[in-house]
């Protein structure tokens, strides 16, 4: 069996006294694609953050491939990233924002994959590239967001409600752009959402939490 990409092991995140979160352990591996339920306030955004190695937890380790790291070293930087729920976009053009992480990673061809990216999540490149970032609806804006992240290959894609205010037709191009990185770039995914029906559809398996513990894996 491989080396998790990222195994968490009695993590506790502790908030102004109270704790928040309580995990024995979790292991991220290589393919996963795990949702994540639970009702407000139950620490799905929390244990977000921790994967993502943005927040450092109170108490207990976090491995990234096996090494122990509390920090987020350049490495994990480049290959974990987390989309949140209202995702910042540059004031920019679409394609100026999807190409943002290729020209800082000094990427070749990155009108071709800027343009594959954006296919990707199922918008048309000849009228969205020259877009600007207040010519979008929110759907279309979420979906760029995810096309700034696919585009770098990820190999852990973090997603804290995705799909919430979004039709039926976008949550479905979200959950296949998701599946794609999976089988074409293996990405592993974690995605937190309140809705079961679009989360059973995407995830291998399902991790639901109350007042930060896990009550049942399905
Ligand atoms: N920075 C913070 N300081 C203090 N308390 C916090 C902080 N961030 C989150 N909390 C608290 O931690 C608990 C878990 O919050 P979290 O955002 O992880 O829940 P969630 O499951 O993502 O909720 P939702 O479904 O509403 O997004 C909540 O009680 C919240 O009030």
């Amino acid at each position: 069996m491989k080396t998790p990409i990222i195994s968490l092991h009695n993590v506790r995140q502790i908030f102004s006294g109270r704790q928040v979160l309580s995990i024995d352990k979790l292991d991220i591996n290589h393919d996963d694609i795990i949702g994540l339920a639970g009702p407000n306030g139950s620490g799905k955004s929390t244990l977000l953050r921790i994967l993502a190695f943005l927040d450092a937890p109170s108490s207990g380790t976090l491995s990234f491939m096996g090494a122990k790291t509390s920090t987020k070293p350049g490495a994990v930087h480049r290959q974990v990233t987390l989309l949140v729920q209202e995702p910042y976009l540059l004031k920019r053009t679409v394609h100026a924002n999807v190409a943002y992480g290729l020209k800082v990673r000094k990427k070749s061809d990155i009108t071709t994959k800027v343009h594959n990216a954006l296919i990707e999540v199922g918008l048309d490149p000849e009228s969205f590239s020259s877009r600007h970032w207040f010519e979008l609806s929110g759907g279309e804006a979420q979906r760029v967001a995810l096309a700034a992240r696919l585009v770098l290959k990820p190999k852990v894609l973090l997603m804290d409600e995705p799909t919430a205010s979004l039709d039926a037709k976008s949550a479905t191009l979200i959950r296949q752009a998701a599946l794609k990185a999976r089988t074409n770039n293996g990405t592993s995914l974690v995605v937190a959402s309140h809705d079961l029906d679009w989360l059973g559809k995407v995830s291998d398996r399902i991790i639901h939490l109350e007042h930060g513990s896990i009550v049942e894996t399905s």
